[in-house]
């Protein structure tokens, strides 16, 4: 939507033929996005090869668990000078690699080059042109420009940062922060609850992402704080809001299918468990929410258990 804003040519590829006819012919999506207008030049296919024919640019949004897949089946079709970039937030569940690098080696080329787009950017937001603040990263010169340059406009201010570790570690992370504070939220714990969850959820992004080699500064930016405030405190995060249906009672099972929407703080708290253990980092909201997900344990236990730890200091 903000490409075709920018009188680029946009076709975009979806598996679904109605949601693609719904896109091309009625300039909705009605599923996704209710009650919102797309721009007229945006269009919309099923065929791969029309999407990327002579594409300038790429951008692939697909959930974590399906980059490989949809990278694998574009690879062939995507021009060698294409920038690229991506706007997924999460870690490949087997592997934990980052999504750039999952990019990087289907596509067969340099990892530097792979853009990564991030921060505070819920997509209800987006199409309806509110004031919206992002960050893209390239480790590579030139690349993360280029993708400034695509998508700049005076709604959607666009920043470059070389940090692409920072960038997709807090990305992904502050999703599972998301899903505890919505836990939260919906047991009535009120703001401080909030507050602390967030601050030390920084602290946890901190503790890994350094691990992992990220410059420190990017999680006081928009890929850190900036995505963390907005999925943490927005009803639009489908995290939060699954979070807050969890602590209601629902198992997980019934809140993904009632979500119908992919939740990548379920599939990353996995991811991020396995990281902490090989980077040997302490997590403590993490555990917690991997206990409530898929060991059983009640929210209120998680926050007693967070509320009892060892007292240590905050730095
Ligand atoms: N929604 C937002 O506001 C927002 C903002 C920034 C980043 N993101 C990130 O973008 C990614 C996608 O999230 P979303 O909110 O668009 O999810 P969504 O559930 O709204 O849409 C996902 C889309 O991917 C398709 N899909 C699922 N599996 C697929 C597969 N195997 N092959 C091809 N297509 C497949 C679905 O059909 C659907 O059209 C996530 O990593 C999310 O964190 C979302
Ligand atoms: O709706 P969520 O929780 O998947 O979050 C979407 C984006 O990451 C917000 O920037």
């Amino acid at each position: 939507s903000v490409l075709a804003s920018n009188g680029h040519e946009v076709v975009m590829w979806t598996r679904g033929q109605a949601q693609a006819d719904e896109i091309r012919e009625q300039h909705t999506n009605g599923k996704y996005l209710p009650g919102a207008q797309l721009p007229s030049g945006l269009t919309a296919t099923t065929n791969m090869d029309e999407a990327l024919r002579d594409a300038q640019l790429v951008l692939f949004a697909a959930p974590s668990s399906a980059m490989r897949q949809v990278a694998a089946a574009a690879a062939p079709m995507v021009a060698r000078d294409a920038v690229v970039i991506h706007a997924t937030k999460g870690f490949e569940i087997d592997t934990l690699e980052r999504m750039s690098h999952v990019l990087a080696e289907e596509l067969g080329r340099p990892q530097q080059e792979i853009v990564v787009l991030s921060g505070p950017s819920h997509a209800e937001e987006v199409v309806k042109k509110l004031p919206t603040t992002v960050v893209v990263a390239s480790e590579a010169e030139g690349f993360a420009e280029k993708a400034q340059d695509a998508l700049i406009n005076s709604d959607f201010r666009v920043y470059t940062n070389r940090d692409v570790t920072g960038v997709e570690v807090a990305g992904a992370i502050k999703n599972i922060i998301a899903l505890g504070t919505g836990l939260s939220d919906g047991l009535g714990f009120g703001d401080n609850a909030k507050a602390a969850l967030i601050t030390r959820g920084l602290a946890e992004i901190g503790r890994l992402g350094a691990a992992m080699g990220a410059n420190m500064m990017t999680f006081a930016g928009l890929a850190g704080v900036g995505d963390l405030v907005v999925t943490c405190t927005s009803p639009h995060s489908r995290n939060w809001r699954a979070g807050s249906m969890l602590a209601s009672g629902l198992s997980l099972d019934e809140v993904l299918h009632r979500m119908g929407m992919v939740v990548e703080g379920v599939r990353t708290t996995r991811s991020a468990k396995a990281l902490a253990a090989r980077y040997g980092v302490e997590m403590p909201i993490t555990d917690q929410l991997y206990e409530v997900l898929f060991q059983g344990k009640t929210p209120r236990e998680a926050v007693e258990s967070l509320m009892m730890r060892d007292r240590t200091n905050e730095l």
